[in-house]
Order: structure tokens, then sequence, then C-alpha cells
């Protein structure tokens, strides 16, 4: 938010919000119209109570002129409470808006990175969802009378004595010019004040939990002077919020008090002129008394607050649910092709950690069938991550199609690489929307085929077909059967090259066998994260990864002269030996 005021995303997220409240907003408008006559009326009515009552020696007629901007007051809170139901049919669809954009985000990069959605980022995304719903509730309760009184104050100041309104309301017209400039200094000071207050957060947390190991390296006083150093940046932008919150109050002084102070000043030249009666100087202060000044007051008060509070939490609701990437963010390259190159790949977790994986390059030509193999830890799963763009090398580079992996679109948008994890998400919803989720445009019978190719039309049998309903697919499938669905939804996806990271570690061998088989006869590269070593038969070539070494080549090859590789087959389970004839008989089985 570098100018301190709405972001240009954040704006956009309260416009789509807003869009269908066209009919609402136009109700809310007429009746602020009719809750705006008593500002209108008062010091008009005053003033003819004065000229033509009172003074005149007719109080029933300055009576009678009061009653009526009495009842006028009847008509604005009848006026109020008809917005009320209307100002709900503005505010909650914004909210319901805002969630499903916040929950569709994120769940679109979890599923676009292969990870689990961040429960704790969409908990604090709906806090701040529940936030702009209060604010843009409270300013339109309180915005919308305001500005209402404001145009009808002016108005009915120019009817009453177009003196007295040359004379307040230059004050006011350059107080309120520069109420934006107050407003964004505001902004700037409340967003420095968040920041301020996460930092100290973030550094009493970190010191915290890290207390025991603090204590043991001796490093208290560093840790304590951190924690003073953030706290100190609160303190100042605490001050800096208090410092711009009495510049505003410069607005009220002008806008408000100095008008007042013009026409009591200018009250006996132009009463001497007989450009003021006794009655409209009297109307006159009403109205910049009685209306003016608390309008102004409470825009550089309340409403102030609530606009910058409104536009920080808007602005940072739009960058966390990433309504900035796909907002302004260029758009995803697309690749020429589906090869895979890595050229010089060096990958460490942290600036001072070990990498996991050193200078490795390979290329992958399309079509190409590769298994992944080393022992737990050496750093499978995250090649796997680097070639899906979910991490970035950092040093050397991973290409699909001439594209670094990072800048490809995500599968859910379309893109050309799929990585499936170990964790098979299967959301409640259909079963059709389940398959469908990477590939709206997939028809059932693409889906069928794709069903009988993997071998889970028993499953979708028992289920109930593509149309059937899973309303808690936890509960309701096995983690092999989670497995399947979120397998198959990745077969009829447009993706090119299909990472399985141990995606099919709940399936028995042979159903993992015919999955493999059925990828890799699928358009497109595959690569295996291999959970048993039959993977690796399986494969085309064979990539091993041993502590900074590697090695590639076929099974049969490496088994002959990679002793490490024959060792690490040696290892694994003996598992059974299913070949594509094994799986040609299990289909006809219907296994
Ligand atoms: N997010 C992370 N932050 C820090 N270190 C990590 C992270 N993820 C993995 N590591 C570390 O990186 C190394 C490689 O992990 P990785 O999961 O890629 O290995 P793997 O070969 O897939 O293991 P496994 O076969 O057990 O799944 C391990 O030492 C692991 O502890």
């Amino acid at each position: 938010m570098p100018d301190g005021m709405l972001s240009r995303d954040g704006w956009c997220l309260l416009r789509s919000g807003l869009r269908g409240s066209r009919h609402p907003m136009l109700r809310i408008t007429a009746w602020s119209v009719v809750e705006a006559t008593p500002s209108l009326a008062s010091g008009l009515a005053v003033a003819a109570a004065l000229d033509q009552g009172f003074l005149a020696g007719h109080p029933l007629v300055g009576l009678g002129w009061l009653s009526l901007a009495g009842m006028l007051f009847v008509v604005r809170a009848i006026a109020e409470r008809a917005t009320f139901p209307h100002l709900a049919r503005v505010v909650e669809p914004l909210r319901d808006h805002l969630v499903r954009h916040v929950v569709t985000d994120t769940l679109h990069s979890a599923a676009g990175s292969g990870r689990a959605p961040d429960a704790a980022t969409v908990s604090r995304l709906t806090r701040q969802v529940e936030v702009v719903r209060l604010l843009t509730a409270a300013l339109l309760r309180t915005a919308r009378p305001l500005t209402g009184t404001l145009l009808a104050t002016v108005v009915g100041l120019t009817a009453l004595s177009p003196a007295a309104a040359a004379l307040a309301l230059p004050p006011l017209a350059f107080a309120l010019a520069a109420f934006p400039y107050g407003l964004r200094r505001m902004a700037r000071r409340r967003h420095a004040l968040i920041l301020a207050e996460e930092l100290v957060a973030a550094r009493t947390g970190a010191v915290l939990t890290a207390g025991r190991d603090i204590n043991a390296l001796g490093a208290d006083d560093r840790a304590v002077a951190e924690i003073a150093e953030a706290a100190a940046r609160y303190v100042k932008a605490n001050q800096g919020v208090a410092f711009a919150g009495s510049a505003q109050m410069l607005t009220v002084v002008v806008g408000g008090y100095l008008p007042v102070l013009a026409i009591l000043l200018a009250a006996p030249v132009l009463t001497a002129q007989g450009l003021l009666t006794t009655g409209s100087l009297v109307g006159a202060v009403t109205y910049v008394t009685g209306q003016l000044l608390p309008t102004v007051r409470a825009l550089a008060g309340t409403l102030g607050v609530y606009w910058t509070q409104l536009a920080i939490t808007l602005t940072r609701l739009a960058e966390t649910a990433g309504t900035t990437s796909s907002a302004t963010a260029t758009p995803p390259t697309s690749p020429q092709g589906h090869d895979v190159a890595i050229d010089g790949l060096t990958f460490s977790y942290g600036p001072e950690a070990e990498p996991v994986l050193s200078n490795l390059s390979l290329t992958m030509p399309p079509g190409d069938h590769l298994a992944i193999v080393g022992a737990s830890g050496i750093g499978k799963s995250t090649l796997a991550n680097l070639l899906a763009g979910v991490e970035q090398p950092t040093s050397g580079t991973v290409r699909v199609g001439g594209v670094p992996a990072g800048e490809l679109s995500p599968p859910v948008r379309g893109g050309p690489v799929a990585l499936v994890p170990q964790e098979a998400y299967v959301f409640a919803g259909s079963v059709l929307d389940n398959l469908r989720y990477l590939n709206r445009e997939a028809t059932e019978a693409e889906l069928l085929r794709a069903a009988d190719l993997l071998g889970i039309c028993p499953l979708l049998d028992r289920l109930g077909g593509l149309r059937a309903h899973l309303t808690e697919p936890a509960v309701e499938l096995s983690s092999g059967e989670r497995q399947l669905l979120v397998l198959a939804r990745v077969y009829v996806s447009r993706a090119r090259v299909i990472v399985l990271d141990e995606a099919t570690c709940h399936l028995d061998p042979v159903t993992e066998a015919r999955t493999e088989l059925a990828f890799a006869a699928r358009p497109g590269s595959l690569i295996v994260i291999a959970h048993r070593i039959t993977s690796a038969t399986r494969a085309r070539n064979v990539l091993l990864l041993d502590n900074g070494q590697v090695d590639a080549g076929s099974h049969a090859d490496l088994l002959s002269r990679n002793a490490r590789y024959a060792e690490l087959v040696g290892r694994w389970r003996p598992p059974p030996f299913v070949t594509a004839s094994h799986v040609k008989a299990s289909r006809h089985r219907g296994v």
C-alpha cells in the first residue's frame, strides 16, 4: 500500500463484491435523500420561526415552523430505519463473495502446489473478511447520512443567506479538499502501526518458543535487544498515529469552527446592510453549529478511522488471497512442448542449510517415463517440488518446454505440470466435480475411460456413479480410494508432465502397477517417486539420488553397474512381481 490508500487490487475486490448490489444501493440512496430533509430544512425553519413568528409577534406561527422542523426528524428516523434491510442486502453478499474468493484462492493454490491447504491462512483471511463486512456496514451507516447532511446544509444555507454561505463555504471547501491528504497520512501511519504490532508478535513468539536454546547459547541479551527494538518501533508507530490524529483536528477547526466565526464576525455589517435578518443569522448559525460542525467532526474522526481500516484490511486481504497475482502479475508463460531440462540444480531449504540437491543436471524428452529412487530423506520429494515449480532452485534451472517451472500456471488453470502428493485431497461434493477439478471441460466419456483404465469403475459403482455426492470423503473413502479418485482427476487434466510423489503408496501392488502403466501410456511424460522398487522396474529410466551423487540409466543397467543401486534394490522388501500381463488379468477379474 505505497500511498496509504486502498490499493488497486483491494478496490477491485471491493467492487466485485458489491457488483450485484445495485438495486439495494439505489434504494439506500433514495432513502438517504429523504433522510437529509431535516438538515435541509433546519436553518430555514428556525429563521422563519423567528422572522415570521416570534419576532413578528406571532408565536403560534413560530411554533408551527418549529413543529414542522421537529416532524421532519420523525421522517428522518423512519427513512433511517427503512435503509437497514437494504444495508444487509449489500453487506451480506459482500461477505459471502469475499469468503468464497479467499477459500477458492487458497484451495486453488494448494491444488496447484500439491500441498495441504493452509487452514491458518484461511482462518486469518476469513477474520479479515468479517472486519471488512463490519467496516463496510459502519461506513454505509455513517458516511451516507453524513454526505446527505453536508449537501443538504450547503443547499439550505445558500438558500437562506447567500452572504452567510459565501463566508462559511470557502473554509469548508478548503477543509474538505485537504481531508484526503490527512486520510492518506493516517492510513500510512496505521499501516506502519499494524506492521510494528506484527513485528512485536513475531519476535516475542520466536523468543518464547526458542527460550531454552537462547538460554543455552547465552543469547539472552540479543533476544531482549531484538524485542526492545520492536517495541520501540511500536511506540514510535503509535505516536505517529496520534500525531496524524491531532493533525486531523485541523480539518474540524477550519471546516467547522472557522465558518461560525466568520458569520458571527461579519454579522453586524451584514445586518446593517440588510443582507441578514436576525432570523437568518440564527438560522445560519444553526446550520453551521447544528449540522456542519458535527458532520466535519465525524468525517475527521470515526469516518476517517473506518475508511483507513477498511483500506488497509482490503489491501492486505487482496495481497494474501492472491488477487494481486491474478490482477497485476504477468501472465504465466506458455511452454513450447514439455521436455524437462534440469541444469546445474542446487537447492537448500535455508541460506545456512546444507544443500539437499547439488549441481544436478538431467534432461527428459517428451514421453519419457522416469523413476526417482534413493534412501529416505535424500531429496526425492524436494526434486518433485522443484519440477512442479513449488520450490525455486537456489541456483541452476528447472525448465519445462523451455520455461522455468516456477513461471508455469498451476494444473488447475490448465498448467502443464501436475504434482500428485501422497496425501490425496477429495472434497465434499459430487464425484463428477472432484474428477473435473483440474479440467472442467472433461466429458463424462473421458472420465469413464480414465476410470476404466485406472480400475476405479467398481468404486464408482459402489459410490453411486459420477453424480454421487460425497459428504465426508475422509470417512466414506479409504486412503487408497481417495488416491485413486485424485489420480483419475489428474489423468483427465491437461497436464503433460505428471509427477507422482509416492501417490500410489496406499494402493496394492497390482493396482499401483495398473495406475503407472495407464499414466505411462497417456500422452506426455511420467515421473514416479518410487514407493516400491517395482516402479523402477517399469520405468524406462531410473534416476538414483545418493548422498550428493546421482546416476541415471535403465533398471537393468544400474543394477549391473551401480553397487549402491543394487544394495538399495536388495533392501527393498521383495514385492510381488507385477507385470503388464498381471494387470490385464486383474482387469478381466474386475479387481
Ligand atoms: N520444508 C522443509 N524445510 C526444511 N527441510 C526440509 C523440508 N522438507 C524436507 N526437508 C529436508 O530435506 C531433506 C530431503 O527431504 P525430502 O522429503 O525431499 O526427502 P525424500 O527423499 O523425499 O524422503 P522420503 O523418501 O522419506 O519421503 C530431508 O533432510 C528433509 O528433512
